[in-house]
């Protein structure tokens, strides 16, 4: 276990830093004949590019993507498929400033303290540009899901408490709503542009959606779906809660509230969030994730030395205001990810 690979028969293995040469990584384990598009893939990256949105670092990336191996004549080739992204706007400036100071809310003082030493250039690897490779992944891993007609939203609900109107959700096909970096609602634009002029940041609640499981999928215990996809998503920088259809709303709820009536022609509500019993239900299956406000803000605050000196620490350079949107094409990756591997586990068991 290096804690750099994602996935038991659909294999990510991820390698970079935010400030190194470049960031990339192998997957292994892809069936052979799927088509792969390697502008596809672009385009999922283009949605999580830095240096586009109000929301977004300033930091400019064209974070292009070089398949290596894998893919012969646009197809999989059942070998391991490897990819490279160039860093192109390091800039590797002097960091003595962080150097030996922890960022308060950032991985910093987690890093020193399991390995004694920290590539301090920005986040290092524990910088959200890390997430570039889960990307590419994700992307390859939807050909497998499109064998079964399975497609994955992910779109936000919230920024910084401010909910966007559910009557603006339903019966909408494609939920766009700040899935993309242009397309935020007036009252979150309102509200990044107001904290950024405090020297703050923002969090907030992405909303997935997942259509065309079949019923089925998962297993009975341990490895349930519901909680190898809370385990994908929590991986994720910046998240901190996870929950699966009515998720902690349950907790304050009654059975005969909570529970899905079956009918004849199927399902008449979906508080499970599309999974029973670790196994996929057939529904829809929906997660909603909580994204905390990014860590660097403009702002002093209090914190120590690697040495245990209080000190304080006004954070510069380039950072987002709110993970999201960027995050958002990160989380629908690491949902096809988990979906691709459970459902190559499957294959190997039982036919579905
Ligand atoms: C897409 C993405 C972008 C992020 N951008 C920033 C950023 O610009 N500045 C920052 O301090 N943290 C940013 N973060 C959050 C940190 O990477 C994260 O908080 C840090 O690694 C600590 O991990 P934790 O929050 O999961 O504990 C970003 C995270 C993601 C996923
Ligand atoms: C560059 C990206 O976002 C970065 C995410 C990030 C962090 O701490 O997560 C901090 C900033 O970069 P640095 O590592 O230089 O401090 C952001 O600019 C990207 O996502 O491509």
């Amino acid at each position: 276990m290096s804690g750099n690979s994602f996935g038991q028969l659909f294999r990510l293995t991820s390698y970079g830093e935010s400030h190194g040469a470049g960031l990339g990584g192998v997957i292994d384990g892809c069936p052979a004949g799927l088509s792969i598009s390697e502008e596809e893939i672009q385009q999922e990256l283009d949605r999580r590019r830095p240096g586009q949105g109000i929301a977004s670092t300033a930091r400019k990336e064209s974070d292009t993507v070089h398949l290596l191996s894998g893919v012969f004549e646009g197809k999989t080739t059942g070998t391991a498929i490897g990819f490279h992204i160039a860093n192109e706007d390091q800039r590797s400036r002097d960091y003595s400033t962080i150097q030996n100071v922890f960022r308060p809310g950032h991985a910093d003082f987690g890093y020193d303290a399991k390995f004694g030493f920290r590539d301090y250039r920005g986040g290092g690897r524990s910088s959200g540009r890390e997430t570039v490779s889960r990307v590419v992944g994700g992307a390859v891993a939807q050909a497998v899901l499109d064998q079964y007609g399975i497609s994955v939203m992910a779109y936000t609900r919230e920024i910084g408490g401010i909910e966007a109107e559910l009557a603006d959700l339903d019966g909408v096909q494609e939920r766009p709503y700040f899935a993309a970096c242009d397309d935020v609602i007036p009252l979150w634009e309102e509200r990044i542009k107001e904290i950024m002029a405090q020297g703050d940041t923002l969090g907030g609640i992405v909303e997935i959606v997942v259509t065309g499981v079949p019923a089925g999928l998962g297993e009975p215990v341990f490895d349930k779906l519901d909680a190898r996809l809370a385990y994908a998503l929590m991986g994720v920088g910046a998240v901190k809660g996870v929950e699966i259809g009515s998720g902690f709303e349950a907790a304050r709820s009654l059975g005969s509230m909570n529970n899905d009536p079956m009918t004849a022609e199927g399902f008449a509500s979906n508080s499970a969030g599309g999974i029973l019993g670790g196994i996929s239900s057939g529904q829809s299956i929906v997660a909603r994730v909580a994204i905390k406000p990014i860590p660097s803000i403009a702002q002093e605050q209090q914190t120590v030395t690697r040495d245990g000196e209080e000190t304080t620490i006004r954070i510069g350079g380039r950072h987002d205001i709110c993970a999201i949107p960027r995050v958002n094409p990160v989380l629908r990756a690491m949902t096809r990810l988990c979906l691709a591997d459970m459902l190559l586990l499957q294959r190997r068991n039982i036919s579905l």
